[in-house]
């Protein structure tokens, strides 16, 4: 797997290819499977039998080679695949910056959302091809795959904003997103996994 580029960073042109979610040039690229995802889906017993079904990848993150480091831009496409655990939309683990920083995300192909939670309130972008979801600072967040093929999206970050999953884990995300009716997905207020 290529490395992250050490600073100082040489100006630099990157290509990115929306339908694939390479860059290039390539950084390091991250396989998140369903067995990375524990404690993240209401359905435990679901979630353990996916885990025993071939521990499928849930989504990957494609990154630049710019690192994640204070001063840099870091960027990376993820792409999630298309999926539920009993209906439990597939999701990124989801994160807050330990260092409140903003973010933005956007769409390049697929349909998802961007679920945010400040601590007290859940906030839901949907997200589509040529949309730019806003992360403010404070907001952690997680990005969902509410439709039948993968969903991308472009993240700019800056590089000092850190990544904290025990937030996640101990506060939750406000809501849980589930398939719906149709094309609109179902909202169910946060519950702790048991
Ligand atoms: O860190 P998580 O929640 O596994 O999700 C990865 C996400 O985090 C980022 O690396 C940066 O916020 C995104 O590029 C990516 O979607």
């Amino acid at each position: 797997m290529p490395p992250f580029a050490t600073p100082p960073i040489s100006p630099l042109s990157i290509t990115f290819d929306g339908q694939t979610g390479t860059m290039s040039p390539e950084g390091p690229v991250l396989t998140r499977r369903m067995s990375d995802l524990a404690g993240l889906f209401a359905d435990t017993a679901a979630w353990e039998a996916a885990v025993a079904d071939g521990d499928p990848v849930v989504y990957q993150v494609a990154s630049s080679p710019v690192p994640e480091a204070e001063g840099e831009l870091p960027q990376s496409i993820t792409t999630i695949l298309p999926g539920t655990v009993a209906g439990e939309f597939h999701m990124t683990k989801g994160h807050q910056h330990p260092n409140p920083q903003g973010e933005i995300y956007l769409g390049l192909s697929g349909t998802g959302g961007l679920l945010l939670f400040d601590g007290e309130r859940p906030q839901w972008i949907d997200m589509a091809p040529g949309v730019i979801g806003y992360i403010p600072p404070g907001w952690a967040h997680r990005s969902v795959n509410t439709g039948d093929e993968p969903y991308r999206f472009l993240a700019v970050y800056p590089g000092n904003a850190g990544h904290d999953y025990g937030w996640v884990l101990a506060n939750g995300m406000g809501h849980r997103v589930y398939r719906g009716e149709g094309a609109t997905p179902r909202f169910e207020p946060f519950t702790a996994t048991p």
